[in-house]
């Protein structure tokens, strides 16, 4: 038998780029062979297995044919005479289609290299349609590699197309779909994944709230981009800018999706667009069964990002309200993370990126403030219950009222 690295691992030291997990491919076994070399099988269906020591993934080289729909609906053909040719062959993109030998040689039959150092993105064969996810995949590596140069080849956006109209994409589970939007959203350029994804028709078919943005105008007064689609791009470039962690960049991407659903008549304004947008959020949580501190988050900018930038105007009852909504007591970091969201839309507007936002200091004060009245005085009145909580709440208005004041 023969074993070769191959897929990521080669494509990134070739780019010389940190290699993160090494995927092996093994010609000429069989699962008998590997279990007698101590490897353990990952699961029932699949031709992979573990490495006794490294744990890292060896894999017998395989063909695979499709016979139904989505991730379920494959059988493989692995055995001893499938060649390591017929096996990078079935593989997504010619620069994850390489192997390197044990010597150091590197096996490239479908033009990796050369497309690596054309920054191409190119499917390797129409077996990239075996696999919808592909789509999803080829629009991250879209996003990880811009900063090289690299695009999709027109070829594969067509193709990518064409598994997107096939309505492939739709029996992609919720799981994997959320995978690559969380992996994508935290390269570089996450706004090259939203425009590959555009391009060939996957936002609209996965994304449509979002998708619809494009097209959307906002009051140039505010918004000198005037397009919300393009807004939403500059917000995630901000997000990357001040490297804010996953759930402030799904926060972004969503809090303006109830400006799809104003009505042409009343464009470029977007009254009410905060709560509008709820419904289609909650919706979008739930159909990529999105982890709660993403999902929450979301819900929470989506409805109150304008509040925050308004914020110097807040009436101090309303600033109270705001502050109870966001729990900030026993949840003071996701108040914070509300504020950077909200920053980061802020800056997402052309020419406006640098601008300062005392918004943000005003409101982490604000907190501040309300956290800082103490309860012990109003025990030592003997306050109990309901009329405890009464005289807490008061002592925060009257807090909330002075801050306000010192501040005009
Ligand atoms: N849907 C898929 C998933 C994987 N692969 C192949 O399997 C290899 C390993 O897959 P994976 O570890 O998911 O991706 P990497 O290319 O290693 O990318 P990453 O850097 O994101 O781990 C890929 O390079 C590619 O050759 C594929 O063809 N189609």
């Amino acid at each position: 038998m023969q074993i070769f690295k191959v897929g990521g691992a080669v494509r990134d030291q070739l780019l010389g780029r940190p290699v993160k997990d090494i995927d092996w491919v093994v010609v000429g076994a069989t699962p008998e062979l590997m279990r007698s070399k101590g490897f353990r099988p990952v699961g029932d269906d699949f031709p992979v297995f573990l490495h006794p020591k490294t744990r890292e993934e060896y894999a017998l080289a395989r063909t695979e044919r499709k016979n139904g729909h989505g991730y379920g609906g494959f059988s493989f053909h692995a055995s001893p005479d499938v060649t390591l040719e017929e096996d990078l062959l079935r593989r997504d993109l010619t620069v994850n289609a390489m192997a390197q030998a044990p010597d150091g040689s590197v096996i490239d039959p479908y033009g990796g290299r050369r497309d690596l150092e054309a920054r191409i993105l190119r499917h390797v064969s129409p077996a990239f349609t075996e696999d919808p996810l592909r789509v999803l995949r080829v629009a991250r590596f879209a996003a990880r590699y811009a900063y090289l140069g690299f695009r999709v080849a027109g070829e594969t956006i067509n193709l990518m197309r064409q598994l997107t109209e096939s309505g492939e994409l739709q029996h992609l589970t919720a799981e994997r779909i959320w995978q690559e939007f969380s992996h994508a959203l935290m390269e570089d350029n996450p706004e090259v994944f939203i425009e590959v994804l555009r391009e060939c028709g996957a936002l609209k078919s996965l994304l449509p709230e979002v998708d619809i943005l494009f097209g959307v105008p906002q009051p140039e007064i505010h918004h000198p981009e005037i397009d919300t689609g393009a807004h939403i791009l500059g917000v995630l470039q901000q997000c990357v800018r001040f490297a804010q962690p996953l759930n402030i960049r799904w926060a972004c991407l969503l809090h303006d999706v109830g400006k799809g659903t104003t009505d042409p008549t009343q464009w470029p304004r977007h009254i009410a667009h905060e709560t509008r947008g709820l419904a289609l959020i909650k919706k979008i949580n739930e159909r990529f069964k999105v982890p709660n501190d993403c999902a929450q988050l979301a819900l929470l900018v989506g409805e109150f990002h304008t509040h925050a930038h308004r914020a110097l105007e807040l009436r101090p009852t309303t600033l109270v309200k705001l502050l109870m909504k966001f729990d900030i007591m026993r949840r003071p970091q996701r108040f914070t993370d509300f504020i950077a969201a909200s920053e980061m839309d802020a800056r997402g507007r052309l020419g406006l990126e640098d601008r300062d936002y005392p918004q943000a200091d005003y409101l982490r004060k604000a907190a501040e403030v309300m956290r800082t009245v103490d309860v012990q005085p109003l025990l030592e009145q003997g306050l109990q219950g309901a009329q405890l909580g009464q005289a807490l709440n008061e002592a925060r208005h009257q807090a909330i009222r002075t801050y306000v004041e010192s501040h005009k």
